[in-house]
């Protein structure tokens, strides 16, 4: 693919020189450890999946903005970074050459920056093969193998150790206590029974309060073996692994996985195989609330699409703590005149909020989210992923995640998506089902 971002644009205010990058084919990695023997530092950038994606160590520059404008002015920031940059990669593969981490807040109100980050070395996998992508803003930095093999070494000399449970760990009410979720919770569905709206996703957080610092690098290792068909993110102080794919683009290929409707598996009968599907995929509550999320996606992506496909039915995908109903999406993007398709993180503009996060119709829901929520959702249930020169990437929803606001204090997130024949208890219920994989990563119980 030719370069996406044509527009000459004025090199990025306060910074000499452009982006030089240099990337090198590495061999194969195991399979069984892939990226997870490089997670040994707690400032690591991560995205994994299955063993392969990306992990990053330290920042050449980065690009912070908030408010209804942030998806377009990163894109500008980035494809301003392209228009300078020195590249040399003979890779032709999605998530080599220059790549950005990125997270976004939640709401177009929020105060909470949103960030794309260029990291100085980036250990990639795919199918095995690995690759290395070293990265400066250094006019006089050498580019070569031996350079970049020389700085990854140099980050993997200091790793952050490994922590055991402390007496002190605690799990603190956040923002609402149950008792006031459960309420937001009724608050909701009346305003669905008053014909309002049709959905809307009502989150919660809670915090860990630890008596030891945080050891993010242990925390991301147990997400990512334990959720292996998650995508492991961490950017920046926000950790988690999502079960969803907002937009995942390669080339001319968009793909998105839509998650709506949940049941807990703790406490479900080990003796009977057909349960999630009687209980989860034979619920009309369930499919309703579905099919509301995977309609919104559909309707957001096709402007953007030759053609489209999607399961008939959502299919329950099995994850360690839940079951969910999914529907995974696969698309032929439309090219422009000159060619392009649209970049991953245009694709995240047109889509986000989607209904799995936010509701249906999208303002109304969104102003219940604040009139009944009272929560600063930051980063939790925005967009995290990457995103490449050529405009591919990887975007997820950051849920099952965490914002690490110090070194010994993590703040959960969890939500559900709310429809007229929601109990506030069952829904209750689900959040802490939600919260698991954090609670459990972090060494807490509940
Ligand atoms: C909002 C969250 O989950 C969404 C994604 C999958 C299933 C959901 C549900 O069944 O309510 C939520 O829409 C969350 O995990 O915080």
């Amino acid at each position: 693919m030719s370069n996406p971002f044509p527009a000459a644009l004025a090199p990025a205010p306060g910074r000499a020189g452009g982006l030089r990058s240099i990337t090198i084919p590495r061999g194969r990695i195991e399979p069984e450890t892939g990226l997870l023997d490089y997670v040994v530092r707690n400032d690591a950038h991560t995205w994994i999946r299955r063993g392969g994606g990306l992990v990053a160590f330290g920042e050449v520059t980065r690009f912070t903005t908030s408010g209804p404008d942030r998806f377009a002015e990163a894109q500008r920031w980035w494809r301003s970074e392209l228009e300078s940059a020195e590249v040399i990669n003979g890779l032709s593969v999605p998530g080599t050459g220059l790549v950005a981490f990125g997270s976004f807040a939640f709401s177009k109100t929020s105060r909470h920056p949103s960030r794309l980050i260029v990291p100085e070395i980036i250990i990639g996998c795919r199918d095995g093969q690995s690759w290395l992508t070293y990265i400066t803003d250094d006019a006089d930095a050498e580019l070569s193998a031996e350079a970049a093999e020389a700085v990854l070494a140099a980050y993997l000399e200091e790793v952050d150790p490994a922590r055991a449970p402390h007496p002190e760990d605690r799990l603190a009410a956040g923002v609402l206590t149950e008792e006031q979720y459960l309420e937001a919770v009724a608050g909701g569905v009346r305003r669905i029974q008053a014909g309002e709206l049709s959905k809307v996703v009502l989150a919660r957080d809670v915090v860990a309060e630890l008596g030891s610092p945080v050891a993010t690098a242990q925390v991301l290792r147990e997400l990512a073996v334990r959720y292996e068909d998650c995508w492991t993110y961490s950017v920046d102080g926000l950790i988690g692994s999502t079960p969803e794919m907002l937009i995942k683009v390669e080339d001319s290929t968009a793909q998105a996985r839509v998650l709506a409707g949940t049941l807990d598996r703790a406490g479900a009968p080990a003796d009977d195989p057909g349960y999630a599907e009687r209980v989860l995929a034979g619920s009309a509550k369930q499919l309703h609330e579905h099919s509301i999320a995977i309609d919104s996606l559909t309707r957001q992506l096709e402007p953007f699409t030759d053609s489209m496909t999607s399961h008939s039915e959502p299919f329950v995908l099995q994850l360690p703590n839940v079951w969910h109903l999914a529907s995974d999406v696969r698309a032929r993007l439309t090219r422009d005149g000159g060619g392009e398709v649209p970049t991953s993180l245009a694709l995240v503009e047109a889509l986000h909020p989607t209904a799995a996060v936010c509701g249906t119709p999208t303002t109304v829901a969104g102003a219940l989210i604040r009139e009944l929520e009272h929560l600063e959702r930051g980063p939790y249930a925005g967009p995290v992923g990457w995103i490449d020169a050529e405009g591919n990437g990887e975007w997820g929803i950051a849920l099952r995640g965490a914002v690490i606001e110090s070194s010994t204090r993590v703040r959960l997130y969890a939500g559900c998506g709310i429809v007229e024949g929601s109990q506030p208890q069952a829904e209750l219920a689900e959040t802490w089902s939600k919260f698991r994989p954090m609670i459990e990563a972090l060494g807490l119980s509940h």
